[in-house]
């Protein structure tokens, strides 16, 4: 990973943790980091929307650097949309990231790449810092399309987003089959397509932009390949999913220059 580019370490709990167990989580994370960690990579967390309030508290009593962040948000301001949660709520609790066209939101809630660019902007306007999420399923990895198929979405999700909002969006390649499925890509695969990301960034806007912007890798990473997968130069971090739910995996993570 470049040296400008501060690695951002993000822990998606997905549908995990109730409000009680997210501050007894946070606590024990807040607890094991050090002002150390914190100079070296930043440190996020997504919990679900029903323990934002728990952990805004905790990290606004204790004045921790511990961000936070939501799992979606909708592509609305407000009005009647029926269990959607607006960028604008998300801002009210001082949520820094917002993970926007997960692979689960766009397989099991058929969100198409219009609906993620809806919502990058929506939470570009709210001022929420969208981790867009891409990567390939199997099919298309085992067809040799997985650089194509992800710069495809890398263009839907960031279409008509001008340049002052595009440099501080997050990247997150998540090849589809290598999430929770403990088959992780390795370090040359996850380079390939970062690195093709960060070239596509390049041609939408300029390289200049592009070097700004963070690519994180996700799917099954670990305190073991954590490492190997950061030593890359276009990947700036990683979106962790059950490894996060962990505390002191996802501290090994965060300190990934220690493994
Ligand atoms: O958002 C996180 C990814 O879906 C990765 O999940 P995982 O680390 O459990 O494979």
């Amino acid at each position: 990973m470049s040296t400008t580019r501060t690695p951002l370490m993000a822990g998606n709990w997905k549908m995990n943790l109730n409000h009680l167990e997210a501050i007894a989580h946070v606590q024990k994370l807040a607890f094991a980091l050090t002002d150390k960690d914190y100079d070296d990579v930043e440190v996020a967390v997504l919990p679900p929307f029903t323990d934002l309030r728990s952990v805004q508290t905790l990290v606004d009593g204790d004045k921790l650097k511990i961000k936070y962040g939501a799992q979606d948000l909708s592509a609305h301001d407000s009005g009647a949309y029926t269990g959607e949660i607006s960028g604008a709520m998300l801002a009210k609790f001082k949520c820094s990231y917002v993970a926007v066209g997960h692979s689960e939101r766009r397989q099991y809630h058929n969100e198409t790449d219009e609906v993620v660019n809806a919502k990058v902007k929506a939470a570009f306007k709210h001022g929420l810092t969208p981790i867009m999420c891409v990567g390939e399923g199997l099919d298309v990895r085992k067809a040799g399309r997985q650089v194509e198929h992800t710069l495809a979405q890398v263009d839907g999700g960031l279409k008509d987003v001008p340049a002052e909002q595009a440099e501080s969006v997050v990247v997150a390649y998540e090849p589809v089959w290598a999430i929770g499925t403990g088959e992780v890509a390795t370090p040359e695969d996850a380079q390939e397509v970062c690195g093709a990301i960060r070239g596509r960034l390049a041609e939408l806007y300029s390289q200049e932009l592009a070097d700004k912007v963070r690519i994180q890798y996700g799917g099954s990473v670990k305190s073991g390949n954590v490492a190997a997968i950061m030593a890359k130069p276009d990947v700036d971090g990683a979106l962790i999913g059950g490894a996060a739910l962990d505390v002191d995996e996802f501290v090994k993570i965060v300190r990934y220059r220690d493994q």
